[in-house]
């Protein structure tokens, strides 16, 4: 039996000024170190064995600082890809080894790409093109916004990532724990719980608050938080 955690990133500032993010790396805010540092503090007892981000900075500073609330003592870990500067060879201790916790960062989980939007007021947005249409490129399915991805766009990254990378840890009972995004993990949660294209305007995912599932027998059931 493996355990899945999703959480997206705690509020940015760009969040907090209301802009279209997408793929523009934002920090948290306070409040966003917070609502992190909470979330660990509830996950606190489970014992993560690999962790997943994106590249952007506000999914990464929420996995460390959910896991600097950890008390399993493992240390993460971010491993980087291959390829991008000078390699060395660490050889670790066994005693290390098993203390660490390896972090994966992968643009596959990045936000959706919002296009012409990112940096753009989302009220000016709604007062400029109509609460419609706006709410179609932020929610439906397969409506890009102008020069940007649609859902269905960012579901053909991050689900083959989720089926090739994640899921074959799960089934080796591994516990996971994935931070990115609002729209990169609605594409997952729409895989995982078998939601429907018409549903899906509706699944909305508050920042900072995990959501829990167990993986068994090839199934997952949505779990309450430890
Ligand atoms: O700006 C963004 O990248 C996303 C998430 O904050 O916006 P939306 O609320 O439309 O999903």
């Amino acid at each position: 039996m493996g355990l899945l955690v999703l959480v997206r990133h705690g509020q940015s500032d760009w969040n907090k000024k209301n802009l279209f993010t997408g793929w523009v790396d934002i920090p948290l805010t306070d409040k966003g170190i917070e609502e992190a540092m909470k979330a660990g503090k509830s996950l606190a007892s489970v014992p993560f064995d690999i962790v997943y981000t994106s590249t952007q900075i506000r999914a990464i500073e929420t996995a460390m600082l959910l896991l600097a609330e950890n008390t399993s003592q493992k240390t993460p870990e971010i491993v980087h890809k291959k390829g991008k500067m000078k390699e060395w060879t660490t050889i670790y201790s066994e005693k290390t080894q098993h203390e660490m916790l390896p972090v994966f960062i992968d643009w596959h989980l990045n936000e959706r790409y919002y296009g012409e939007l990112q940096g753009k007021n989302k009220q000016e947005m709604v007062e400029e093109f109509g609460e419609e249409q706006v709410h179609q490129w932020r929610r439906s399915f397969a409506t890009p916004p102008p020069n940007g991805e649609s859902l269905k766009d960012t579901s053909e990254r991050t689900i083959p990532y989720f089926k090739n990378e994640i899921i074959p840890q799960l089934e080796h009972d591994k516990n996971i724990l994935i931070s990115a995004h609002g729209n990169s993990l609605r594409s997952i949660i729409m895989e995982i719980e078998n939601i429907a294209q018409e549903d899906i305007p509706n699944l909305e995912l508050p920042t900072g608050k995990p959501i829990c599932y167990t993986y068994k027998s090839h199934e997952f059931s949505k779990d309450k938080i430890a």
